[in-house]
């Protein structure tokens, strides 16, 4: 998200004056909301202390497992700047599977591949529903097919692996990851003209929204924005929406919908809302606004409209499937490329051995032609896929997963977590546990060289999830990245002033870095084929 390049959540205040006149309102409201939170919290922990005594005959360990630990772990989790260490912490130190009370929310935290395997891999349509922190993601993206659960789940997840991420689909997204990769190179070539140092962040969130806005729509973002009129850009309204959520969960009092509905958050979640609403619906599911496409594009046009009107799902249906997979997918997948090129430009040593490879694949007319790459040049890059997995195995932009479970999941034999519980993985405990990658802190690419990965638990590397809900768009993604890095590859060296330790990343729904990363770029000369 860029925090970086967009202002804070807080300074929205996009809805002005009469917000004051709510607030003068909202001390008496609030006093009664905290009281109604109490009493929500004190019934919510009973229950969970019945569930342990009726079910549990294994004590399991946790951080704040103490009178005032619910309250505790908030305090320890409220430095954004700090939050995913501490988390990080605690795996290292309580193992396996350790519990933890979050404000109202008892949670029970899984960390170790044998486990995260039992519950995302489980096909039981009990284990499938998603926890208490998506509920802040209902408020933007309703209930498309990241937060829905049941049978509503299951024939969109089909549409959409069908229709929008078919091998034969995916095949005709190249040309959008040629087009967006020439754009950025473009975009680079630009800045460097007026700036030593260049922060890719924007360029990048910018370029990987228009990739999926182009791959469902056949449109582009200067489409989106400009039939809507809207003064505030699509692009700040999706990064703002985002740092909303995080703070939401983070603040677990502002879970409760009363209390929410009268904190003034609610009213930025309004005109946000509004602004996604304009953007979108005049702007890509209008069919009256036609863009310039060409023939791949004229064939994809409007594909996921229409194959969910096809199967008789609402515009309403369609507007929360298209406000998940623009969410979903773009500032996973920009930062991602962007962490990618911190490490290729903190290891010079990998950044050649990449580039060696893809000025082969460049120079071969059949996997490149017109300097525009072949989907059979992607499985070529094999040293820099291996660089793309070691950058998500440190820096996971989706760091937690949860679960909320309808049936008891079975662990061991003497160790059942509860039906109603509330159940998180937390993706670096497992990627950074040195028992299945030693040394864990070092960019080491090559732990994912066949050799070397081929006895790996398949749940102890989880970046896009694993099981019935996997990420769905994890393919797309890859290529994505794999083509964008190699067209950079191609037309630059770079290097970086930051050093690794120095960079503070946020918990904003994804890994996000406190501050730009800043590159500085050395064109090379090449003329492709
Ligand atoms: C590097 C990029 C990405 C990463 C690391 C990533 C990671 C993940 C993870 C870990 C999940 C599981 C979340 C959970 O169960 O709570 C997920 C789900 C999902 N992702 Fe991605 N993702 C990426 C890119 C994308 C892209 C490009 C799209 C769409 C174009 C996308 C769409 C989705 C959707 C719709 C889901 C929900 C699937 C379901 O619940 O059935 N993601 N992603």
């Amino acid at each position: 998200m860029g925090m970086g390049t967009y202002s804070s959540v807080v300074d929205v205040a996009v809805p002005a004056p009469h917000s004051i006149n709510i607030q003068n309102g909202l001390i008496a409201c609030f006093t009664t909301a905290l009281f109604v939170y109490y009493c929500n919290f004190v019934r919510k922990s009973k229950r969970n202390k019945q569930l342990d005594d009726k079910t549990r005959r294994r004590k399991i360990p946790g951080p704040g497992q103490h009178f005032l630990g619910a309250v505790a772990n908030i305090l320890a989790l409220r430095d954004e700047t700090k939050a995913l260490k501490v988390i990080e912490n605690w795996c290292e130190r309580y193992g396996p599977v350790f519990q933890l009370n979050f404000g109202p929310y008892n949670v029970t935290a899984l960390n170790c591949p044998e486990y995260v395997q039992k519950l995302l891999g489980s096909k039981d349509t009990n284990h499938l529903s998603k926890g208490f922190i998506y509920k802040p993601f209902h408020a933007f993206w309703y209930d498309g097919i990241l937060t829905s659960a049941g049978e509503k789940w299951k024939s969109r997840r089909r549409i959409l692996e069908k229709h929008m991420f078919s091998f034969k689909t995916l095949v005709s997204y190249m040309d959008i990851f040629n087009e967006q990769g020439d754009t950025l190179v473009q975009a680079i070539e630009e800045r460097l003209k007026d700036e030593k140092e260049v922060g890719l962040c924007p360029l990048l969130l910018d370029s990987s929204l228009n990739s999926i806005i182009n791959a469902i729509f056949g449109k582009r973002l200067p489409d989106l924005e400009s039939s809507s009129n809207a003064k505030f850009s699509f692009m700040e309204g999706m990064c703002r929406a985002k740092e909303l959520m995080a703070k939401r969960i983070m603040t677990p009092y502002l879970l409760n919908d009363l209390i929410y509905k009268l904190h003034p958050f609610s009213k930025v979640q309004k005109f946000l809302n509004k602004l996604a609403r304009k953007h979108v619906i005049t702007g890509i599911l209008d069919e009256s606004v036609e863009p310039l496409m060409n023939h791949d594009e004229q064939r994809r046009h409007n594909i996921l409209k229409r194959e969910l009107a096809a199967a008789g799902v609402s515009l309403e249906g369609i507007y929360e499937e298209t406000m998940t997979l623009l969410g979903a997918g773009f500032d996973t997948t920009a930062h991602s490329i962007d962490f990618l090129l911190f490490f290729l430009a903190l290891h010079p040593h990998h950044q050649k051995i990449c580039r060696d490879e893809v000025d082969v694949i460049f120079e071969d007319v059949d996997l490149c032609t017109s300097g525009a790459l072949q989907f059979q040049a992607l499985s070529k890059l094999k040293h820099l896929e291996m660089c793309v997995y070691e950058t998500l195995r440190l820096l996971p932009a989706v760091f937690l997963i949860m679960r909320k479970i309808d049936a008891p999941l079975q662990l061991e034999e003497d160790l059942e977590i509860p039906a109603g519980s509330e159940v998180a993985v937390f993706v670096p405990g497992l990627h950074k546990n040195p028992k299945y990658f030693p040394d864990p802190d070092k960019f080491i690419p090559e732990r994912f060289s066949p050799e070397q990965s081929n006895n790996r638990h398949p749940y102890v590397y989880i970046p896009f999830a694993a099981g019935p809900r996997k990420c769905v768009g994890y393919k797309f993604a890859m290529m994505e990245m794999l083509s964008l890095t190699a067209k950079l590859l191609r037309s630059f060296e770079w290097e970086t002033t930051d050093r690794f330790e120095d960079v503070v990343f946020l918990p904003h729904i994804t890994y996000t870095p406190k501050t730009p990363i800043n590159f500085l770029f050395k064109k090379r000369s090449v003329t492709n084929n």
